[in-house]
């Protein structure tokens, strides 16, 4: 199944199991002091039942632990890189959140270098059909100053492929209110903005979801628990919508399985629907595979799965020379 564009893939959460099993045992090998199990006993092969609770503990007590230096980031962004193009993605938007690493004298601007720096050694390499631009995400979690940080490194990156800033994290936290200002502050900038949007019940409220739509956002991810009417002002402001079906089904954010999933009421939409991994890693299931539900489960045929494909492109974050480009490998694939 062809899969030509991710837009909502998160950097530490789409590191395959393999990945982290090889950093383990390279750090294990040199004497590092990991106080870690090996990956493949922590986050065993065939496990993707990770609910929210268990989900985001995931990175925090484990994931970041590993991948604590430059030369693992560099390593698991790499591998990354490798596995969406081995799938057949050829426009990747990853998104990942500054994380400074004082221990190793590294600041979240160290840490947003070392991850394009990569990005940019993978669009110069001619071989590579797949070409990938950066989102940065403030997490929920963050206090104001750090997310105003992640607006300042997103506009010192510009030229160098940070193409927009993403709201996520841990979705039973925080209050998104407080972050208004600094929002404001990327879009103002020009900055294109996505953000996760309703995922579960408690951030499904009016006044959240009020509040990011304030935000002028361009695309929206998961857009889950959506009353009628927060559906019809999506579609009059024509904001794209980031679906992952694997991620919610495994996660049990939604009720039922893959029929159930809200892609079949917004495939029915006006607006860009782009299908998803979210965290190819933890959910196991790549992009080729996301369509391949999608067609299976909602009956598209080959032309309809080239279309929604087409019409995620609408929605993507950088400018008409990559939207060209994919409209070249459509006609291709067309044919
Ligand atoms: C259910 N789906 C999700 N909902 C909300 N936030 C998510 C997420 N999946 C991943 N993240 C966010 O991405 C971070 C890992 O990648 P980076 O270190 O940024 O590259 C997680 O810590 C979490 O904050």
């Amino acid at each position: 199944m062809n899969a030509p564009s991710q837009l909502h893939a998160h950097l530490t959460g789409s590191i395959s199991r393999h990945c982290l099993h090889q950093i383990w045992t390279h750090k294990t090998a040199n004497g590092s002091p990991l106080d870690l199990e090996d990956p493949l006993i922590a986050i065993p092969h065939g496990r993707v039942d990770y609910d929210i609770k268990t989900f985001f503990p995931l990175f925090s007590s484990y994931i970041y632990k590993l991948c604590n230096d430059v030369d693992s980031i560099k390593y698991s962004t790499r591998a990354v890189l490798d596995d969406f193009q081995k799938d057949g993605v050829v426009y990747l938007e990853l998104r990942t959140t500054p994380r400074s690493i004082p221990q190793q004298g590294l600041s979240k601007d160290d840490y947003v270098k070392t991850v394009l720096a990569i990005l940019q050694a993978h669009n110069e390499n001619p071989s590579n059909t797949m070409k990938t631009f950066l989102i940065l995400s403030v997490d929920r979690r963050n206090t104001v100053a750090e997310a105003e940080e992640v607006v300042d490194l997103s506009i010192k990156y510009r030229s160098a492929g940070v193409v927009g800033v993403d709201l996520c994290g841990n979705p039973a936290v925080g209050d998104v209110r407080i972050f208004t200002p600094v929002f404001a502050r990327a879009k103002t900038a020009g900055l294109n903005i996505t953000l996760h949007f309703a995922e579960i019940q408690e951030s499904g409220t009016d006044q959240e979801l009020d509040t990011l739509l304030s935000w002028d956002p361009d695309r929206l991810g998961h857009v889950i628990h959506v009353s009628d009417a927060f559906r019809a002002r999506i579609e009059s402001q024509h904001i794209g919508v980031e679906l992952c079906l694997s991620c919610n089904v495994h996660a049990k954010m939604i009720t039922g399985s893959f029929p159930d999933h809200h892609f079949g009421t917004w495939r029915h939409s006006s607006v860009p629907v782009a299908l998803s991994t979210d965290d190819v890693g933890v959910f196991c299931s790549p992009l080729s595979q996301e369509y391949h539900l999608a067609a299976t489960h909602f009956g598209l045929d080959r032309k309809q799965t080239l279309d929604l494909s087409e019409r995620a492109a609408d929605c993507i974050f950088t400018g008409e020379e990559q939207r060209a480009r994919l409209r070249r490998i459509f006609s291709e694939w067309h044919e």
